[in-house]
């Protein structure tokens, strides 16, 4: 199998496009040694807006990949493409509808080699996503493990993505969805709005998305990537502490 751009992420912040950010907070956010940046919000993305964000990215070197909600801002000169589809939506448009009609209109233009399918299982069922998609969220533990391995075994799909956004989500369902998975990169967001909340999902996730709280509280969110990235210098720092 060919490497994949994203395998050995383990910490992403991602920027919204609908949302503002200075040049000093996207300069932080960019230098804070994260592995890379995702693009996408599940509203108000476009075209405009997501080359404006992208163009103001790359004057740095960290990798930047976008995450399509909406087929119509397909833009180009980013390092990968995530395209989201919701397992556990009740309206098919959102799982394959949309991509169909994208790929029947546009798919010979596309760049297949840096384009990944990414199962999204919806947890937090007062997110944006899970009222824009009709998300199931509710779902009992073993049906969320039973969607994820849908994904996993028999799809085969390369990238699952546990979605909490705007709420912490349960680690210990988290736990039995990685130790479910066969082949599938688990990537888990939401919620994450400081060092303790990051170094948990990283525990189960191989990728640890933290989005809200950069507009929220800088500080925390840049503390995150320590945490993920370097957990072994915390644990260091409290045997220091107390001895
Ligand atoms: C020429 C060129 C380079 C083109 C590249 C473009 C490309 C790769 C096209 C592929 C064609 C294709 C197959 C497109 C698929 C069509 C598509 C976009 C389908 C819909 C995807 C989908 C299920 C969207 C639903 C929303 C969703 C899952 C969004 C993901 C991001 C997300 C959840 C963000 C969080 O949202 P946020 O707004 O931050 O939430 P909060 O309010 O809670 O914070
Ligand atoms: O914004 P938060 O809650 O950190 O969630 C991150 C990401 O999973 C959103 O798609
Ligand atoms: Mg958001």
């Amino acid at each position: 199998m060919l490497p994949s751009f994203y395998g050995s992420w383990r910490h992403v912040f991602k920027l919204d496009p609908d949302r503002e950010i200075d040049d000093a907070t996207l300069d932080a956010v960019c230098l804070s040694g994260t592995d890379a940046i995702l693009v996408g919000g599940s509203s108000g993305v476009t075209f405009d807006n997501t080359v404006d964000l992208m163009s103001r990215i790359r004057r740095y070197e960290v990798p930047c990949a976008f995450e399509l909600s909406d087929p119509s801002c397909g833009v180009p000169g980013f390092d990968g493409y995530f395209i989201p589809s919701v397992l556990n939506t009740k309206r098919s448009e959102w799982l394959i509808g949309h991509h169909a009609e994208a790929i029947r209109d546009f798919g010979h233009l596309l760049p297949w080699e840096s384009i990944v399918g990414e199962a999204y299982l919806v947890l937090n069922p007062d997110s944006t996503v899970a009222r824009l998609t009709g998300a199931d969220a509710n779902l009992a533990a073993d049906e969320a493990i039973a969607y994820a391995q849908v994904a996993d075994r028999l799809w085969r799909m390369p990238v699952l993505y546990v979605e909490y956004s705007g709420a912490f989500g349960d680690m210990a369902l988290l736990k039995r969805i990685k130790q479910g998975l066969k082949q599938a990169h688990l990537i888990y967001g939401g919620g994450i709005d400081g060092p303790d909340k990051a170094a948990q999902a990283a525990e189960s996730a191989d990728t640890v998305v933290v989005g809200n709280v950069i507009y929220d509280n800088l500080d925390a969110a840049l503390a995150t990537v320590e945490a993920v990235l370097r957990p072994a210098a915390k644990e260091q720092a409290h045997v220091f502490r107390t001895r």
